[in-house]
């Protein structure tokens, strides 16, 4: 099969997606700078990022959390939490660093909160959710104050689906690249319709007939660019490499998805809490984020705008098999990619065996 086959070819997504993703865009930019956003009817402002003035003009009626970060502060015993977010009543004394408590886990040990807290029951469950997954592309706390009032940015439930959908990615440049460890190689660039994070993936070697070897490496720009010893990440990229030259032939995509897809400075709170002792899965929940944010559907549309639909998977992470296969990627095979741990990415290591299903 060719690779790139449909390099240049049409998209066939239309109109409607891009003016969806606009929307969305502009929500995540107003709420990185602290201005309200209108999500599917719930006018809603990030806690993280808003300031004295801002809060004061919000005039807040509630507070939004995710479920995960209410279960921490021990807020869920007044309601069923099963859904995605809990919604708490602004106390008239609520002001912008009782609020900052709430969003942000890093002072839990060091403050006791203040209180008492009322939970009100929560209309808008979609609109929520909606929310806090709008949170987490903005890379930020996932609270929010909520009021009654106007916004001038507004996005719908639906734009926020159509934001994520793969079919708008389409290949817009590729070029030889040359690496360490595998000199013949070529590097092809993707880009979606909002021109968001561009994911890219390296082409080992040439198509021999055989099914490829098939790295999908998450983001981690504290290993894969300074060699943190925390995690397992830099030595992976760079034995995948290998491992594909060594094969034949293969590819590894490059996918943005750091910290799991929660975002660089979230993943730096992580970390911070794992300095005091959480884990890697009980420090995403503290800040009230999903333990593992990725889906693959990017990666298949990737796989298959390089004309590859059967693939050879280097991964430990049943997940990234079955979400592959979901996505509708044959996986042929799952080939282990175990490394020697560290003495820091030890416990890291056993907490993916235990907790995540890693094999
Ligand atoms: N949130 C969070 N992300 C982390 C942490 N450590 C590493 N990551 C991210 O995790 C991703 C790598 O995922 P891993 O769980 O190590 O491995 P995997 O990709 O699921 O599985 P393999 O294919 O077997 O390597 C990268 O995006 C890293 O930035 C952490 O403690 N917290
Ligand atoms: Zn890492």
């Amino acid at each position: 099969m060719p690779v790139v086959a449909q390099a240049f070819g049409p998209c066939a997504i239309g109109h409607r997606v891009r003016v969806l993703s606009k929307a969305v865009a502009r929500a995540i930019d107003a709420l990185r700078r602290g201005w309200p956003v209108n999500v599917g009817g719930l006018s809603v402002l990030a806690i993280e990022t808003c300031d004295d003035d801002a809060m004061t003009a919000f005039a807040a009626t509630g507070v939004l959390l995710s479920a995960s970060r209410a279960a921490t502060l021990k807020l869920t015993n007044q309601i069923d939490a099963s859904g995605e977010g809990v919604l708490i009543e602004a106390a008239p004394w609520l002001d912008l660093s009782g609020a900052r408590a709430l969003a942000d886990p890093a002072l839990d040990l060091a403050t006791p909160m203040k209180g008492p807290f009322r939970v009100l029951p929560l209309a808008e469950t979609k609109a929520a959710s909606a929310a806090l997954e709008l949170a987490r592309l903005a890379g930020l706390l996932p609270a929010f104050l909520i009021s009654n009032g106007e916004a001038e940015c507004d996005v719908t439930v639906d734009d926020l689906w159509a934001y994520e959908m793969p079919d708008a990615l389409r290949i817009v440049s590729r070029a030889r690249l040359p690496v360490a460890g595998a000199e013949d190689a070529t590097m092809v660039a993707f880009r979606g319709r909002d021109a968001g994070q561009e994911h890219v993936a390296l082409i080992i070697g040439e198509p021999n007939g055989s099914v490829p070897l098939v790295r999908l490496h998450s983001e981690c720009l504290t290993g894969d660019v300074f060699g943190s010893l925390k995690c397992d990440c830099g030595p992976q990229l760079q034995q995948a490499l290998r491992l594909i030259g060594d094969s034949g032939w293969g590819m590894l995509l490059y996918l943005r998805q750091e910290g799991r897809g929660i975002g660089l400075i979230n993943k730096l709170r992580a970390y911070q809490l794992q300095d005091q002792g959480f884990d890697t899965v009980d420090a995403n929940l503290r800040l009230g984020l999903p333990v593992d944010a990725r889906g693959y559907a990017i990666a298949a549309r990737m796989l298959s705008l390089m004309g590859q639909d059967r693939v050879r998977l280097l991964t430990n992470n049943p997940a990234k098999v079955a979400g592959l296969e979901a996505a509708g990627i044959v996986v042929t095979e799952r080939v282990p990619h175990v490394l020697p741990p560290n003495p820091h990415n030890v416990a890291y290591l056993d907490t993916k065996r235990v907790r995540t299903g890693h094999i």
